[in-house]
């Protein structure tokens, strides 16, 4: 294990006070903060490195373009990627998923053909698979979620058969906080000859990742949410995918030879990277998979596994509260209502108190329905997160509480 308190001196942002209060920031399921070795990385690409990759002819751009594909083989190597070739750098897990829904979905999926994803998935992971059917003719089948927030595996061995062509699941849900058996759902995919997308969103910078054990064919994640800047992200596939694949965007880098009327395609992964893509970024990712590295997936997953814990219980311990999701083999997603106060007020007057969480439907609004909710409040840890902010968020619930009990 890792000194958390040594950790959080990493990250500068963590040192504010917000509304009079210190920040207390549990809004890590939709962005991490940063740490200070990813901020400089970003600086001193652009003090000292910065030019366009892969066509200029000069030292900045040789410099530029070695930064840029070292990050690409240290975020393959963090996700136990054995070919960088497979490793497409993109905007984040939206972009990745349509990249997989366009470049694949369009040329693969017919009438009849079946997309299997479940209940729990965030829109990045269904809207795209939405507009594939509609524009195929293929039809999208669904896992339920089961009332104790896992996935229904009886169902899926039934739904998984020999019209399925592709199977998507959400790796970690960024509302129920479940880790969902997606090894077992490749298994059953490639049993019916179906391939395997893992929406890593919210498992990436939570678990130890290997696309090899997992099985899976395609793999998705952020970089913000994982120490990392805005704007990367990646899609790693099986490089043989990608040959087949058809591009995704059309323009420089992505080629060969363009004529008036046809062009041929670049190598991977280029043949996906059009145009100029976010090299500090890019680069700052690989200063997060560094820093994340330093400390150890496992550790990184047992700080959260214990912590997640340890809200789940002192949360649970809050009379009349609704938590969603499984008690065991979570992250440190926790989702919650309270009887008497909407999540945005509660959210609101958390906020007063110092206290960042989110609420709302969680771009998962078809789980919202599951649940029976319109929305939730969440609270989501990460690995600087402590003891002591867990407790901080409990008391500021307590007197929010008391605010809406107190008579007027
Ligand atoms: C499981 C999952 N998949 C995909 C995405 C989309 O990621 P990008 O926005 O980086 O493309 C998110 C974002 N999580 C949302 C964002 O804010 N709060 C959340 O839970 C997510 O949690």
């Amino acid at each position: 294990m890792y000194d958390v308190l040594k950790v959080r001196r990493d990250f500068p942002i963590l040192e504010r006070e917000v509304n009079g209060r210190p920040l207390v920031y549990l809004d890590n399921a939709a962005t991490s903060q940063k740490p200070l070795q990813v901020i400089r990385t970003l600086s001193r690409y652009y003090e000292r490195h910065n030019a366009n990759i892969h066509r200029g002819v000069h030292r900045l751009a040789e410099e530029a373009t070695g930064l840029y594909e070292e990050a690409r083989g240290k975020v393959a190597r963090f996700i136990g990627a054995p070919d960088p070739r497979g490793l497409v750098f993109t905007r984040g897990t939206t972009e990745s998923i349509n990249l997989v829904a366009h470049a694949w979905g369009r040329k693969n999926l017919r009438e009849g053909d079946e997309v299997v994803l479940t209940e729990a998935e965030h829109h990045s992971n269904l809207v795209p698979w939405q507009l594939a059917a509609r524009d195929t003719g293929a039809r999208l089948r669904f896992i339920p979620v089961l009332d104790d927030g896992t996935l229904d595996m009886e169902a899926a061995e039934h739904l998984i058969g020999p019209r399925t062509r592709l199977v998507g699941c959400v790796h970690a849900s960024n509302v129920l906080g479940t880790v969902n058996p997606v090894e077992r759902l490749a298994e059953l995919a490639h049993e019916a000859g179906a391939l395997m997308l893992v929406d890593g969103a919210q498992s990436a910078p939570h678990l130890p990742v290997d696309v090899t054990s997992l099985g899976c064919d395609f793999f998705a994640a952020s970089g913000h949410k994982m120490l990392g800047p805005t704007g990367v992200g990646f899609l790693w596939a099986r490089p043989e995918l990608l040959e087949e694949m058809e591009p995704f965007l059309g323009g420089g880098e992505m080629i060969r030879e363009v004529r008036l009327e046809r062009s041929t395609w670049n190598e991977i992964p280029y043949k996906f990277e059009a145009g100029t893509m976010n090299i500090a970024q890019a680069i700052g990712l690989g200063a997060a998979v560094d820093y994340l590295g330093s400390l150890g997936m496992e550790s990184v997953r047992e700080h959260e596994r214990r912590l997640g814990a340890y809200a789940y219980r002192r949360l649970a311990g809050v009379e009349g509260i609704t938590l969603y999701g499984p008690a065991e083999n979570r992250t440190g997603v926790v989702a919650f209502n309270l009887p008497e106060v909407h999540p945005h007020d509660l959210s609101q007057l958390l906020d007063q108190e110092g206290v960042a969480i989110r609420s709302g439907h969680h771009c998962c609004q078809p789980l919202m329905r599951r649940l029976g909710v319109v929305a939730t409040a969440r609270a989501s840890l990460y690995l600087y997160n402590t003891e002591e902010e867990v407790e901080a968020l409990v008391e500021a619930i307590a007197r929010a509480r008391e605010f809406f009990e107190a008579p007027a």
